[in-house]
This record gives C-alpha cells, structure tokens and sequence, in this order.
C-alpha cells in the first residue's frame, strides 16, 4: 500500500558531467573514443594527459562548442550546450580572451553588462566585477591596460570575466601554463577555496603530471581515451606507485598489454 504520508526520498543532484560512450570526431579523425566517465559536484577534478590527447576537445565538447559530439553528455542535468547552461558554467580557453585596448576593470564592465544587463543591475553588476578582480588577485591592476599585462596576469583577467556569473561549474583548459610556481600556486589555493567556499565544480585541464597531487579527482587521458577516474591516492595505490606520473605510465602499459593480448586472441 502506498504511503502518502512519507516524504519522498530527497532528489540526488545529477553529478556536474556524466559522459556515456561519448565519441567526437574532428576532421575526418575519431579524437575521442566511447568515454564513460562522471565528475562529482563541489570538487576539483584534474584532467590529465600528454599534449594532443584530446583534452580541449573534451572540454569543448562539456561547454558545448565541439561539433560533431555523439554518444550521451550530460552537463548539471541538462544536454551540453543546453542554453540554460550558458550563465552557469564558466568557461576559460588557452588563450586569453581579453580585450587589449580595454583595461582590466573595463574588460570586466564589458563581460557583466552582457550577462546582467541594465541599469538597475549597475550596483550588482559593479559589486561582481570588483569581487571577481579581487579573486584573482589584480584589484592592484584593475586600471592597467590589458595589453600592458603580462601572459599570467592576462590569463587572470581570463579567469576573472568566467567568475563573473558566479557558475557552478568552471571549466579551466591549462589554466597555469606559463605561470611562475608562486602564480600556480596561488590560483590552486583560489581554485580550492572556490570549491569549499562556494561549492563551486571545477574542472581543470594540465598536461603536468605534478598539478594531479592537488586535485581531489583525477581523469587520466591518452591518446582519446580514459584510463583512469579516480582519486590521486586510490590510483597510486591501486597501481603500487608513489607519484602519478609513475601511476599514468603503469596504466599506458597495462592497456598496451590488454591490447596486445587482444590482438593475438
Ligand atoms: N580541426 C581538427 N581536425 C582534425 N583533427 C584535429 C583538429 N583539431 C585538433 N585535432 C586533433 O585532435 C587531437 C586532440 O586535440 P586537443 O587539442 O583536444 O588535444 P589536447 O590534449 O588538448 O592537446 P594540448 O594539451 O596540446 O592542448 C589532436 O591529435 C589534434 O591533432
């Protein structure tokens, strides 16, 4: 018999992205091959893998500006590239995409005034790009022209206009190439106090090994595929490695052998 008076059990958030036999092709090559994978809420997930493995791809393909995606991608509940998404994830390129002849501050008025338009919103929209400016550390530089900053403070700015709408889910495609170990490390401790201060989801690209130690989750990718969704601690300990670079190596070996044995069955 039913029982109208018990609550319904409370609703699990989907996960931030769940991919099912997800496969991209670019050009007339398969970059990406039936990946299954999920990355929790309120976490930083590192995804890791050599240079042309697919990570920006992979990336494009969650923020929904990859063509040609098949296979199921799920981003907080809704197909990517849905456009109610578009205010809820933040999303940050390799290259800067920064306005040189504007300065920081006006780079940010600019980005604001597209997504919290009209003057009843000038209060709010002030109060976030100043808040954002100061997430990344350039209130100092807030009047400098962003053609006179340099590559790791232009990147910030970067960063800065993705903050903006407060997302839920940021995507960051090598957010600390090129930057000094104080500057990367830095944005780790901005990028870690996002994720407990505001629950916010990250998900960060890096082809150096040594930035999986500070991710609470890691995707380890090659060649279009996944080889591990794990933490860095159950993938050092299920391979018997002390770093994850030696933990990546172990598996690129484990599924050149599956693959040899495959072969020759
Ligand atoms: N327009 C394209 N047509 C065909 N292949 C492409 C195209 N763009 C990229 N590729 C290929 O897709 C693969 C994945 O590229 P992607 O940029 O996603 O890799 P990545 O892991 O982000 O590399 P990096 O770390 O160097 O940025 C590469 O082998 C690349 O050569």
């Amino acid at each position: 018999m039913m029982n109208y008076a018990t609550d319904p059990p409370p609703q699990t958030p989907a996960p931030a992205v769940h991919a099912d036999d997800l496969t991209v092709v670019r050009g007339s090559r398969t970059v990406l091959h039936h990946l299954h994978f999920t990355v929790p809420r309120g976490q930083i997930t590192g995804l890791l893998g050599p240079s042309g493995c697919g990570k920006s791809t992979l990336l494009r393909s969650i923020v929904g500006t990859q063509a040609k995606v098949r296979g199921t991608l799920n981003v907080l509940g809704h197909p990517a590239g849905h456009s109610t998404l578009r205010s809820r994830v933040g999303y940050v390129t390799q290259a800067p995409s920064v306005y040189d002849d504007l300065t920081v501050r006006q780079n940010l008025d600019y980005f604001a005034a597209i997504l919290d338009p009209g003057r009843a919103a000038a209060e709010r929209r002030h109060q976030h790009v100043t808040q954002a400016i100061a997430d990344v550390d350039l209130t100092r530089h807030a009047d400098a022209l962003a053609g006179n900053l340099s590559g790791g403070q232009r990147s910030r700015v970067s960063l800065a206009v993705a903050l903006l709408g407060t997302p839920e889910l940021l995507v960051l495609d090598e957010p600390t190439v090129g930057l000094d170990p104080v500057l990367r490390r830095d944005l780790w401790n901005l990028f870690h106090d996002l994720a407990a201060t505001r629950g916010t989801t990250l998900l960060v690209s890096s082809h150096v090994m040594d930035e999986a130690e500070r991710c609470h989750r890691l995707l380890l990718m090659r060649e279009g595929e996944v080889l591990a969704d794990d933490t860095p601690d159950a993938l050092r300990n299920r391979t018997g490695t002390d770093t994850i670079e030696a933990a990546f190596l172990h598996l690129v070996d484990e599924a050149a052998a599956g693959r040899t044995k495959e072969s020759t069955r």
